[in-house]
Parts: C-alpha cells; sequence; structure tokens
C-alpha cells in the first residue's frame, strides 16, 4: 500500500520555515539584479549599490520574453526526440519507478550545431551580452509562475506523489520548497528537464556570447581569462549532460519536491549568476599569465577527478552495487537494506562530490584575479550552499539510516574537507 505522506513538524522547517522562506522569494531576484547591475559598473564593488540604476526600460523587452520562450520550446522538443536509451529512476513510495530519457548530451550536440551554423551565417550571438538584464528579468517572471502552477497542480495529485518536505501546510513554505517530487505532463518529467537543460546549456549559450564580444572588442581572439573560465564552465555542463543518468541520485531529484527554489535555481540563478565571472572579465579585462594559468588548470583538473569520481561511485553502486568497479568497496548495511559506502571517495570525507566541487569553483575564480570580490560571489555563495545542503542531508540520512549513518559519521569523522571540516 501507497504510504501517506505526513506534514513536516515546525522542527523539520527548513530555510528558516516560512519567514526565511518568504525572505529568499524577494532576496533572491534582488541579489540577482544587483549583482548583474554591479558586474556592468565601473567600480563593480560586491558590497556598495551600482553607482547609477539603468531606466526601468532597460530591465523588460518583449523581445527578450520570445528569445526566453523559444530557447525553452527548443530545448523542450529536443528533450522529446527519441534519441539515446530510457533509464528508469529510484523506487517511489508508492513501489512504482519513472523512467527517464538519457538524451541529454545528444541535445547539446544538436544545440552546438545549430548554433555552429548560425554564427557561420552571421548570427549576432555576441549581441545577447547586451540582453542579460531583460532575459533576466523573463526568466525570473516565468519561474515564478512555472512555481504558481506547480504548487497549484500538486494539490490535484495523490499524497504518495508529494515530496518528503514540501508539504507542511503552509502557502508560502510549500510554494518554495516544492510539494510535488516529480510533476510530470505524460512521459515529459519537468524538474529533471529543468534542471540539466535549458538553464545549464543557456549558462554555456552565455558564457559564449560573452567570449565572442570579448574577442569582438580585441578585434581576434578573446583572453586567456576568458577562454579558461569558458572551457571550465562548459566542461562542467557538458559532464553534467554525459553522466545525466548521476542526477537521478542526486537531493534535488531523490528529496526535494520541484517549486520556486529548484525552478528559480535551475532557469535563471544557474545562467545569469554562474556566469558572473565571463561577465565580469567582459567589462573588466584581466591579463593572465602562462604559469598561473598552467596552475589554475591543475586545480580544476583535481577538483573535477574528485567531483566525478565521487558522483560516479555513489550513482554506480546505488544503481548496480555488484559492478566491478565499486564491488571491493567497504559497506555498512542498512535497515532499510540498502548500504553505505565507507571506503574509496565515501570512506575520504562524507561529502567527497561537495569537495571537488568547490575546488573546482575556485578554478572557475581565480582566472578573473584577485583585485575584484566579485568574481569570488560563486565561490562564497556555494560554499554556504554546499555546507547547508551538507547538514540537511545529514538530517534526512540520520531519519533514513538511523544507527547505521551514526556507525558512518564515526567511522567517517569529517564532513567535506579532510582534517579541517
Ligand atoms: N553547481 C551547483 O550549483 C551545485 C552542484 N551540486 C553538486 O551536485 C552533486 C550532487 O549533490 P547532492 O544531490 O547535494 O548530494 P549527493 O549526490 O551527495 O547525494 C546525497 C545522497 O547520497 C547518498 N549517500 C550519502 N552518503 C553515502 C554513502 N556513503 N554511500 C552511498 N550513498 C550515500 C544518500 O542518499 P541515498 O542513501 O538515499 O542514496 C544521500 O542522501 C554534487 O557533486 C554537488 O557538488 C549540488 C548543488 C548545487
Ligand atoms: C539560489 C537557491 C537558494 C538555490 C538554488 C540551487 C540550485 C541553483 C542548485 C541546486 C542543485 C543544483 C544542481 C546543479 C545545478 C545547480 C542546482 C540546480 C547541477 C545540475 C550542476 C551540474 C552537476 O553536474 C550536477 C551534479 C548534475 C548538479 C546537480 C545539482
Amino acid at each position: 500500500m501507497a504510504q501517506q505522506q505526513t506534514a513536516p513538524s515546525p522542527a523539520e522547517l527548513e530555510f528558516g520555515g516560512p519567514l526565511g522562506t518568504a525572505a529568499l522569494l524577494l532576496l533572491l531576484p534582488l541579489t540577482l539584479f544587483h549583482l548583474l547591475l554591479t558586474c556592468h559598473s565601473g567600480p563593480c564593488s560586491l558590497l556598495s549599490l551600482p553607482p547609477e540604476l539603468p531606466p526601468l526600460s532597460a530591465f523588460w523587452s518583449s523581445g527578450a520574453l520570445l528569445l526566453l520562450l523559444f530557447w525553452l520550446g527548443f530545448q523542450a522538443t529536443l528533450y522529446l526526440l527519441p534519441m539515446g536509451q530510457v533509464t528508469e529512476g529510484r523506487m517511489l513510495r508508492d513501489k512504482s519507478h519513472l523512467q527517464y530519457p538519457l538524451n541529454g548530451f545528444r541535445c547539446l550536440g544538436l544545440t552546438a550545431l545549430l548554433v555552429g551554423l548560425g554564427l557561420a551565417g552571421g548570427l549576432p550571438l555576441g549581441n545577447l551580452s547586451e540582453m542579460l538584464l531583460p532575459l533576466a528579468s523573463a526568466a525570473t517572471v516565468t519561474a515564478f509562475f512555472l512555481s504558481l502552477f506547480l504548487y497549484l497542480k500538486s494539490f490535484t495529485v495523490p499524497p504518495s506523489a508529494l515530496a518528503p518536505g514540501g508539504n507542511s501546510g503552509n502557502p508560502v513554505y510549500d510554494f518554495f520548497l516544492g510539494r510535488e517530487l516529480n510533476p510530470r505532463f505524460g512521459s515529459f518529467d519537468l524538474k529533471y528537464f529543468c534542471e540539466l537543460r535549458p538553464g545549464l546549456m543557456g549558462w554555456a549559450l552565455i558564457n559564449l556570447a560573452l567570449l565572442l564580444r570579448e574577442a569582438e572588442r580585441q578585434r581576434g581572439w578573446p583572453s586567456l581569462a576568458m577562454g579558461l573560465v569558458s572551457a571550465f564552465q562548459f566542461i562542467y555542463v557538458a559532464d553534467a549532460l554525459w553522466y545525466e543518468e548521476a542526477v537521478l541520485t542526486t537531493i534535488d531529484i531523490i528529496h526535494d519536491g520541484f517549486g520556486f527554489m529548484l525552478a528559480f535555481g535551475d532557469l535563471v540563478w544557474v545562467p545569469f549568476i554562474y556566469s558572473l565571472q565571463a561577465q565580469f572579465l567582459l567589462n573588466h579585462p584581466q591579463a593572465l599569465d602562462l604559469p598561473v594559468a598552467g596552475a589554475i588548470c591543475l586545480l580544476k583538473v583535481i577538483g573535477y577527478v574528485i567531483f566525478r569520481g565521487a558522483n560516479s561511485q555513489k550513482n554506480t553502486f546505488r544503481r548496480n552495487p555488484s559492478d566491478p568497479s565499486v564491488a571491493g568497496l567497504e559497506t555498512i548495511p542498512t535497515a532499510t537494506g540498502r548500504h553505505l559506502l565507507v571506503s574509496g571517495w565515501w570512506g575520504l570525507v562524507r561529502h567527497p562530490n561537495y569537495l571537488g566541487d568547490l575546488i573546482m569553483a575556485l578554478a572557475w575564480s581565480l582566472p578573473c584575479g584577485v583585485t575584484h570580490l566579485l568574481p569570488y560571489f560563486y565561490f562564497f555563495y556555494f560554499v554556504i550552499l554546499l555546507v547547508h545542503r551538507e547538514y540537511r542531508d545529514e538530517r534526512q540520512c540520520l531519519q533514513k539510516y538511523g544507527l547505521a549513518w551514526r556507525e558512518y559519521c564515526r567511522r567517517v569523522p569529517y564532513r567535506i574537507v579532510p582534517y579541517i571540516y
């Protein structure tokens, strides 16, 4: 029988409960626009207001909204193309499994091909770099309406389809966290689509537009710093789509509902905030020596090896514990029948994937030099996000695995950074 979903108690509410989430609903868009404006201002000071505000008309254009809707429709069409394999997600509370298409990398390839053809045909992609403000407004409005739709839709599904944490009964809190775990139209999975497609590829496209604009301004090649930032971040996007299946064992897919947090995160925060380093470099060019660039590349490789190794190891183990690549690892049995890895990457710290991601985040900021704080915004935000995420995950794992989780914490005492945290 399907297990009934009970509302979390006030002590279990996350992000500061209704008040905290109400504040975030306002603060997240404000931070976004503050950063976009600051990045384009001369002083580019993270801690003071941009010296002059553009007219209100600079924040909105119907052209930007149309472009955004076209992009979403285009990516949705690619998502629906019957290419590649289909895989099964984790067992749900009603004992069923959902099917997910694994065509993300091919969609990236097709998108790259069409953009390449467009550029060869004279597509002025660099112009996108001057449309970021109205595009970000259009994406914010879209994310808001999508979240409202998701919130209303969640009242039409059975309790077994709700996320463990998003049904407190408080409308603001539930709107923010998301009530339904896997909202779908037929086989079209809205959360899985948004998590990996329009935002991630949009981020890579914005970076490319900024790089092209910089190259145009310099009448030739982009700077080394811009080249490194764009290449590092493109690798991150391509990696996410190549290992698309691994997203099915992340917290976003297995635990969090689809609400404003993820809709805004996926469609707005990722493309417009994660491209801040490239935006900064277009407006504040930085010279980079080759040896420094080499050291930054090494840091990126170290981060990537840890990030990819840890995520793939956990994903393979969760999908097939007898796979030869993970079968020899030491594990702890839990009362749920699932085991916890206690050697390999997951024996180093309790969140080795966060460690690798943080190292990469630093490597994305360093090419921007050390004269400004703004390019490091992503790194500082990411430390806060991942520390908080780790804390949330620990709480959930303690609930899921009880004594076995305590034993894991005893055997692997550090959370993210060995011997430090
Ligand atoms: N760039 C960005 O903005 C962001 C990137 N990320 C990245 O996304 C990736 C996924 O992160 P996230 O979803 O937060 O968390 P994880 O992928 O680490 O998933 C956590 C889950 O993994 C399982 N798990 C934990 N420990 C073990 C163990 N020892 N053995 C086996 N399974 C274990 C548990 O689920 P269960 O036991 O139920 O399987 C736990 O709930 C990370 O690399 C992170 O850095 C995350 C957030 C933002
Ligand atoms: C601003 C809000 C308070 C928080 C928003 C958080 C979101 C931006 C992130 C939550 C988890 C994410 C993941 C990725 C992107 C950022 C968000 C949506 C991810 C798709 C990036 C690429 C990785 O390879 C991944 C492991 C697939 C990531 C999964 C989690």
